[in-house]
């Protein structure tokens, strides 16, 4: 069931992002914060391995060369969030997530609504659930992207950024439903963010980026330190612990060495 990336490079055309990224095998119940600048890949490494970008190299997901599934084995078991909101057509939420689960066949046709009033109701969005998209605010269209990636309990998740739009409540929510559900089932799942403390507070792994690739991957305590944050961010920063014993980042000022072209 294990993630493995080895050897691996993504970029666009001669633009090569990321070269030669080797990671430790990403075991099930595993929740992994990608971070890194602005530029830096972590976009790139999410669509590459929905399957949605060409890449070189090893990306196999239970045993599976992740670039030879089909299209709907990927659909089946990979749910990926792009880091764009849904569109706001006027479709209602409900509509939105049922088509996800018909066009991913993951859910058998008869569980859909139980799946759907699973979800909506696990995310706390019940009351979205005939809302028209074109009526809702960028936040409440997140959270249905989320639902419609949910409900197919993949077991890999890529989620880009997925509280970009959501304020501290629905942050928490958020993130808790993704915690829960990597743990509780035993998936795996990769979130973008640039929230460092948000993504910092849940993750069992940090996967920091930087220009070209990988700077470090591990337990947060081992990887957040204040050089590695220069490194990452331009950053003078410092890492405390809470009252409740999560890792803080405190970024006291932006320093010179900032990670970008
Ligand atoms: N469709 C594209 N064609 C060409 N280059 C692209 C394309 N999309 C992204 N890039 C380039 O690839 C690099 C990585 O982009 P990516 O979106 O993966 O970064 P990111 O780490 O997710 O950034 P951010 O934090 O700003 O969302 C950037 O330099 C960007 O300019």
């Amino acid at each position: 069931m294990s993630l493995i990336i080895q050897n691996f490079q993504v970029g666009y055309g001669r633009n090569v992002i990321i070269k030669n990224l080797e990671l430790p095998a990403i075991t099930p119940g595993t929740l992994v914060a990608l971070i890194g600048s602005n530029g830096v890949g972590k976009s790139t490494l999410l669509k590459s391995l929905a399957g949605v970008m060409k890449f070189k190299g090893e990306a196999t997901f239970e045993q599976q060369p992740i670039a030879q599934m089909s299209q709907a084995k990927r659909m089946q078991h990979i749910g990926y969030l792009p880091q764009t909101l849904p569109q706001p057509t006027s479709l209602v939420a409900y509509e939105l997530v049922y088509s996800a689960c018909r066009a991913a066949a993951g859910v058998p046709v008869d569980n859909i609504n139980e799946a759907i009033e699973r979800v909506f109701k696990r995310l706390g969005i019940m009351p979205l659930a005939l809302k028209k998209m074109s009526e809702m605010s960028g936040g409440q269209r997140q959270m249905v992207g989320l639902a419609q990636v949910l409900v197919r309990q993949p077991k890999l998740l890529l989620l880009d950024e997925p509280t970009s739009a959501l304020d501290l409540h629905w942050q928490l929510n958020v993130l808790e439903t993704i915690k829960q559900q990597t743990e509780e089932h035993q998936r795996i799942a990769f979130v973008a963010s640039h929230d460092l403390n948000l993504a910092l507070r849940f993750c069992d792994q940090v996967l920091v980026l930087a220009k070209g690739g990988l700077l470090a991957m591990g337990a947060p305590k081992n990887v957040l330190t204040p050089e590695c944050l220069d490194q990452a961010f331009g950053i003078t920063a410092r890492i405390e612990a809470c009252s409740k014993g999560y890792p803080i980042i405190l970024a006291d000022s932006a320093s010179s060495s900032a990670n970008t072209d």
